[in-house]
């Protein structure tokens, strides 16, 4: 396990722990989805682009859209996400307005900034939807946040800030330990023994070469880098929580796309599932520590082609569920803008592992990507 995260990074002062600013508005940034089998090409143009992937080869990743009627489910769940986040901030009295944007689909970050600036707001605090640092999960939303800001011209005028990475969050963590604790109940209810079910955390894999770069480029996290290291440390609570020792538990992989030869993050969930039933384990319980929401990774990789692998080997399967509006979550994401809102001291920081409370302003280098060069970004620390 790598050093013990917050005590070196609250000795490292202003870099970790902003001074409080008061911001006009939180910006909701979500990745965005097609909404129709029109949109499904133009989406994934958006979510590639810069890389030049001719719409043939599109088209082949299309299928899960394809599937579901061209619609993602993710952009009703931000709407969902938007409207739960303005009641609990109406609760609380707090006067801070919710713009939604998404990074590839409309409504667009460059529509949310544009309005924002209409309204006279200068300062705005954004919540991604996505809690682990890597490239794809932290960075890439500080690059768009910038492209935005260049692309409309109103760098000048608007400053994005973005609360830490949440992983080990108690609002983002309990709706997960709460799904494990009802899985196992409903197991050992049917009567299979605890060594004879396997507790699957699973998570996006991403490439290597990205795993050994997330997190700050001061730290050495190991092989998986501080991807794979908050994914186990966020696992390992929530199965000292659920207090069952004697079920084994792991983290898996899931939704890899890339060429064969470019290496991924393993064991890749259905693989991982074919191993324990080669054991003899009769149930598992998949939990989807890496996804806010059930998006079309769970809704695919997960709930049909992991559960269809479970089946094929006789095995029961049982899949947790996602944060999505759980008021624990939602709660927790207005605490995140209110420490930034309020300078909380990093002491008084919700935080289950030892690895947090993760910076408010990511580190130089944080979760670079060498594939994609490196790209200016917001919320950080240049370059
Ligand atoms: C870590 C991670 C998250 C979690 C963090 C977060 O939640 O933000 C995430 C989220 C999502 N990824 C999504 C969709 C896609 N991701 C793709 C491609 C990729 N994702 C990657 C990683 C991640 N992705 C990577 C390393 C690639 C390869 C591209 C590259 O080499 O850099 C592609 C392109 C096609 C393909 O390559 O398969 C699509 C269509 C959707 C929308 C789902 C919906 O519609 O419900 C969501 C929420
Ligand atoms: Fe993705």
């Amino acid at each position: 396990m790598p050093v013990p995260y917050a005590t070196e990074a609250a000795a490292c002062g202003p870099e970790h722990v902003v001074e409080p600013v008061a911001y006009d508005a939180i910006l909701l940034a979500g990745f965005g989805g097609p909404e129709g089998q029109d949109d499904v090409i133009p989406f994934l143009r958006n979510v590639t682009r810069g890389r030049g992937i001719p719409d043939e080869r599109l088209e082949e990743v299309a299928h899960h859209y394809r599937h579901f009627g061209g619609v993602s489910p993710i952009n009703d769940q931000n709407r969902a996400l938007k409207s739960a986040l303005e009641e609990e901030l109406d609760r609380r009295g707090i006067a801070l307005p919710v713009i939604w944007g998404n990074r590839n689909w409309d409504p667009y970050m460059a529509d949310a900034v544009t309005e924002a600036a209409d309204r006279g707001f200068s300062k705005l605090i954004a919540v991604a939807t996505s809690a682990y640092s890597s490239f794809s999960s932290c960075r890439q939303y500080r690059e768009d946040f910038a492209r935005t800001l260049d692309e409309t011209g109103l760098g000048d005028r608007i400053q994005i800030d973005k609360v830490r990475q949440f992983f080990d969050h108690p609002g983002f963590v309990a709706p997960f330990e709460e799904g494990v604790r009802d899985a196992l109940t409903d197991l050992l209810g049917r009567g299979i023994a605890r060594e004879q079910i396997r507790v699957m955390f699973s998570t996006h894999s991403i490439p290597t070469d990205d795993a050994v770069r997330s997190g700050p480029r001061d730290r050495d996290f190991g092989e998986g880098g501080a991807y794979a290291a908050q994914h186990l440390a966020v696992a390992e609570y929530v199965m000292q929580q659920v207090g069952e020792p004697d079920v084994p538990w792991s983290l898996v992989y899931q939704s890899r796309s890339g060429p064969p030869t470019q290496p991924w993050l393993e064991p890749d969930i259905n693989d991982a599932i074919e191993q324990a039933a080669g054991e003899d384990a009769k149930a598992v319980v998949v939990v989807p520590l890496g996804f806010v929401s059930d998006h079309m990774e769970v809704l695919w990789d997960l709930d049909t082609e992991a559960m269809e692998t479970a089946e094929e080997h006789g095995m029961v399967a049982l899949r947790t569920p996602t944060p999505g509006v759980d008021p624990a979550y939602v709660s927790g994401l207005v605490d995140l803008v209110m420490e930034r809102v309020n300078g909380t001291p990093v002491a008084e920081r919700p935080s289950v592992t030892e690895l947090g409370p993760w910076f408010d302003v990511c580190r130089p280098g944080c979760c670079e990507n060498v594939r994609a060069g490196f790209k200016p970004a917001a919320a950080g620390i240049a370059p």
